[in-house]
């Protein structure tokens, strides 16, 4: 069966961080995740998610003094000891609040040393925490322009020469839409390597069904392959949360 997370990064944005996991719980999501929940004393955090038994699927690497600074520096040639430094503070916040999946943001950088230090940084963060799993998401280049990691070739690469059993593949369909024309076949080229799955349609990233993404094919295709991780809303809705979750019941749940 399909397990549903809401990104309340995304959702319900008018609510304080941990009223927006009640909200979660109360609209029958199943868990939660948060790009930077940083700002947020992490025991606030969990009390919500042990008030409402909501797991936390996600957080995002870096932590602090990301706001309105770069996204990530895995593969920024010379920020080695700041990219460790900024993983060992998140592996902190996320043991805290019991976080499934790390995902390690590369930042900005291009051409082959940039790759070279992005598997270093990641096979040595792969060992510093055997026990955690980690994830990397390619980020559509329109979005994020300048982001390092921005295509799923890429990403398989990257994962294939870490060559670590707890690194795998953040696959956004809304991203893979963007990138490559067709989430579907993506899906059906990478799905494989995928620990965690994100969806929005596009052009709008809104709500599943209010673009060209085929999501009852997609879904069928995780259920399908034996997809069993989590599937995270990451999407702005286009208007009230709760209006816009019909696509939960009518379309994911059957
Ligand atoms: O932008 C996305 O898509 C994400 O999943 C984020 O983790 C990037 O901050
Ligand atoms: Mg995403």
């Amino acid at each position: 069966m399909l397990k549903f997370a809401a990104n309340i990064s995304f959702l319900w944005k008018d609510l304080a961080l941990p009223n927006r996991v009640r909200a979660a719980a109360a609209a029958g999501f199943d868990a939660v995740e948060v790009l930077f929940p940083y700002d947020t004393p992490a025991p606030e955090l969990k009390r919500a998610l042990d008030q409402t038994g909501l797991p936390l699927a996600l957080i995002n690497c870096p932590p602090p003094n990301y706001t309105g600074g770069e996204r990530g520096f895995a593969a920024v040639p010379g920020q080695e000891d700041r990219f460790r430094t900024d993983f060992r503070r998140a592996l902190r916040y996320a043991q805290a609040l019991g976080a499934g999946h790390l995902h390690v943001m590369s930042g900005p950088a291009e051409g082959s040393e940039a790759e070279t230090c992005l598997i270093a940084n990641l096979q040595w963060a792969c060992d510093f925490a055997p026990d955690h799993s980690l994830t990397i998401e390619p980020i559509n280049p329109h979005d994020m322009p300048g982001y390092f990691l921005n295509d799923f070739d890429q990403a398989a690469r990257v994962i294939d020469a870490v060559d670590r059993a707890n690194l795998g593949l953040q696959f956004d369909a809304y991203h893979a839409q963007r990138i490559t024309g067709d989430a579907l076949a993506c899906w059906a080229a990478h799905g494989h390597r995928a620990r965690h799955v994100q969806i929005a349609d596009h052009p709008g990233r809104h709500e599943p069904g209010s673009g060209e993404i085929d999501f009852p094919s997609f879904f069928a295709a995780l259920v399908a392959d034996g997809y069993d991780g989590w599937i995270s809303a990451e999407y702005a809705p286009a208007a009230d949360v709760e209006a816009g979750l019909g696509w939960l019941a009518e379309v994911a749940r059957g």
